[in-house]
């Protein structure tokens, strides 16, 4: 696909449950930096479906987060391919990718930071601004997002006068307020309270149940990976049904 029908392309579009909405053929990322290579991932294969939520587990340096960042398109491969929703990540340019990014993929990372300046009913509308939509539509669904993950009282507050948890919560917010076709996450419950945790549960249940949205969830929560329609365990650069 050129990069002209990557922008063109809307976000989620019409999956019905079981198409294959994340493809990866021979995936494979080797690290070159070091006197030796490493080979993080080697021809790694996965497929997930529509509405399907697939936990990866794996022990420190297995490379979960290699993989996350490849399926983000935020690292290449050294060889294989990533498909989301049928389009393959390595035959885009850098800005057919961060288009295709902001309409496809929602990202819940430790590293992916709120914007200090402004409050959180700002930075879950954000995504939805970059995208072209009207300020008052972006804040009311961000509004509606925010309050399902029981953050309604806060959506004037900026990420300094939160907790970790309650920032960790806004996180989940933005990646979702898009309706992506797939969404990533790293560690999603790891600062939250039982309580909080059930609740981002309940919200990724439900809106896997009335989208298409496919999950990845690198987690070593044993709980959170248990409540997922499958675990795959991270080894030798090769996943398995764990
Ligand atoms: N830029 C890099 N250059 C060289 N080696 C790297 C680089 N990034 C990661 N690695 C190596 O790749 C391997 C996998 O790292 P990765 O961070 O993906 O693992 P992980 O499973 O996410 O680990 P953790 O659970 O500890 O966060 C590690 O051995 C790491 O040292």
């Amino acid at each position: 696909m050129n990069e002209e029908t990557a922008m063109a392309s809307s976000g989620n579009p019409a999956f019905a449950d079981n198409e294959i909405m994340l493809q990866c053929d021979g995936l494979t990322r080797i690290y070159r930096e070091g006197p030796q290579d490493v080979t993080v991932l080697d021809a790694l294969e996965l497929e997930v479906r529509a509405g399907e939520r697939v936990a990866v587990v794996g022990s420190s340096g297995s490379g979960k987060t290699t993989l996350l960042n490849l399926l983000g398109g935020l690292d290449h491969p050294s060889a294989g391919h990533v498909r989301i929703a049928g389009q393959s990540l390595s035959e885009m340019g850098e800005a057919a990718l961060g288009s295709f990014r902001n309409r496809h993929i929602g990202f819940v990372y430790q590293f992916h930071h709120l914007l200090a300046e402004f409050s959180a009913l700002e930075n879950v509308a954000m995504p939805l601004l970059v995208r072209g939509q009207k300020r008052q539509e972006a804040q009311e669904k961000a509004r509606d997002i925010l309050s399902k993950v029981g953050m309604a009282e806060r959506c004037e507050h900026k990420p300094g006068e939160l907790s970790g948890g309650e920032r960790q919560r806004v996180a989940i917010a933005r990646a979702l307020v898009t309706d992506p076709s797939l969404v990533l996450m790293d560690e999603p419950t790891g600062n939250l309270d039982q309580t909080t945790a059930g609740n981002i549960l309940s919200l990724m249940d439900s809106l896997a149940a009335r989208s298409a949205c496919a999950f990845i969830i690198v987690t070593h929560d044993t709980g959170l990976a248990a409540h997922q329609d499958r675990v795959m365990r991270l080894d030798q650069g090769r996943l398995s049904e764990d």
